[in-house]
């Protein structure tokens, strides 16, 4: 045991109002834009396949050039409203904003830099917009900061002298400003996303990581930060030198779901993927046939198996520079939306059953007790769903659309749910209710071998 002093503040989920809204809310989307929106991944004519949002990188962009794009901000198409609806329509519940990416450009007017959204042709606080407008569709609205900045001159990937110190301590007071000044004048908002926080310098800063929580949480009560935010004394990030979560989620599942046999640890904990539709970019591409693209219902998928693992899911979209959302994130915002009209329940306030994981699909726990929701994905050519079910747990119902399922006991804790479907186009859920007795004297003899 490492005594600490910038350590985990708390063991085990919170259980406040704040954070059991937020665990609830299961669904988030995710918006990346910013200057890099503009150029899309295409620079001089040529498209640059790695990740959008670092084109001044890939390209390897002068920082003057790439600042200038600034000048061309100026999205005709942007409606924080109709950005709002469409999540809405999806099922969102909360909707995550890059206030500020790796490229330092800030899409609110901080009086702590020059390099925001006031200095552009659009001019007015975009944040304020995409805040008031999904706020009003009742969609929670939290903020992506990167500590990482291009644009700083005191930003530093490492401290190898006294002068970087000086310098980037410079930086880390800039940082708070802007982290307090977010806080402040946007109160609605329910959690901060903290990404850049990699490198050598931040790591040997985990004091002001531990800082920049306790503000927000003293400016913005029941504030919600991620693990990715922060470094203890020793400079372990998201869990502590005594292996302890700190924030108040875990945000390490990037492009990546734990997997539902195997890392069952994380369902001791609040956690949250976050996934782009194509195989690596999170900005605006011009060009998606660079990747594998998701469908909406991997996308739904992923959303399923989520849940099923108590975690959070925040799905990314990339608005193009002139603030239109692309054909494909429009059908995905309305596929998705379809079957979560119909079938939200089994995400919204649901979470980890404890049931083992069977290759039909997930298991839902509602919040409501005796009830568990399965979703279908793979139907065995059987017709035969295998539910094993925990020591001693009865199953007296299953029920899909209404229509009770025959459910047969087959042994010790096992049963079949009989679901002739030969097909169907979106997942099925079946509803289950236990408790009730199970066969009477049934004698289930292990074999002797
Ligand atoms: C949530 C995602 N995190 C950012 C990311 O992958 N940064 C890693 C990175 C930072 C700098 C150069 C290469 C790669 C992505 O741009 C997204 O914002």
């Amino acid at each position: 045991e490492f005594k600490l002093q910038y350590g985990a503040q708390r063991t085990g989920k919170r259980t406040d109002a704040a954070m059991e809204r937020w665990r609830g809310n299961r669904f988030g989307q995710f918006i990346h834009w910013g200057l890099y929106a503009i150029p899309g991944g295409v620079w001089n004519g040529k498209t640059y396949n790695y990740a959008a949002e670092f084109l001044k990188s890939s390209a390897k962009i002068p920082g003057s050039t790439w600042d200038s794009l600034m000048y061309q901000f100026n999205p005709k198409k942007f409606s924080a409203k109709e950005w709002a609806r469409m999540a809405k329509r999806m099922g969102a519940k909360y909707m995550t904003i890059t206030t500020k990416h790796h490229e330092g450009f800030c899409l609110w007017p901080s009086r702590f830099t020059e390099f925001n959204i006031s200095r552009t042709p659009y001019g007015k606080d975009i944040l304020k917009e995409l805040v008031d407008a999904y706020n009003a569709e009742g969609i929670d609205v939290n903020f992506y900061y990167s500590v990482l900045d291009w644009h700083h001159p005191d930003w530093r990937y490492d401290i190898k002298s006294p002068e970087d110190s000086v310098a980037f301590r410079r930086y880390l007071d800039f940082a708070f400003n802007q982290l307090k000044e977010l806080a402040t004048n946007y109160p609605t908002v329910k959690a901060f996303w903290f990404d850049g926080t990699w490198d050598n310098s931040v790591k040997k800063n985990g004091w002001w990581t531990y800082e920049v929580e306790q503000m927000l949480k003293q400016v913005s009560p029941g504030a919600i930060v991620n693990s990715r935010l922060r470094a203890d004394d020793r400079g372990a990030r998201h869990f502590d030198s005594n292996g302890q979560l700190m924030g108040d989620y875990e945000s390490g599942y990037e492009r990546r779901l734990p997997d539902p046999v195997t890392d069952l640890k994380v369902t001791k904990w609040d956690w949250e993927a976050c996934m782009t539709v194509p195989e690596n970019q999170w900005g605006y591409h011009k060009d998606w046939s660079i990747s594998h693209v998701k469908s909406p219902l991997e996308l739904l998928e992923m959303l399923v198996h989520t849940t099923s693992m108590g975690g959070n899911f925040l799905l990314n979209f990339g608005p193009a520079g002139d603030g239109s959302i692309r054909p494909e994130e429009q059908r995905i915002a309305a596929e998705i939306g379809s079957w979560m009209q119909n079938n939200g329940n089994v995400i919204y306030n649901s979470g980890y059953a404890g049931w083992e994981k069977q290759d039909w699909g997930y298991f839902t726990a509602p919040s409501r007790p005796n009830t568990l929701n399965m979703v279908v994905f793979n139907l065995p050519v059987s017709g035969l769903l295998k539910v094993k079910v925990p020591a001693g747990v009865k199953i007296s119902t299953a029920s899909t659309g209404g229509k009770k399922l025959r459910v047969e006991e087959i042994a010790k804790n096992q049963y079949l749910v009989h679901f002739e479907r030969k097909w169907f186009a979106m997942p099925q859920v079946i509803v289950l209710e236990t408790g009730g007795e199970g066969k009477k004297g049934a004698q289930y003899q292990d074999a002797k071998t």
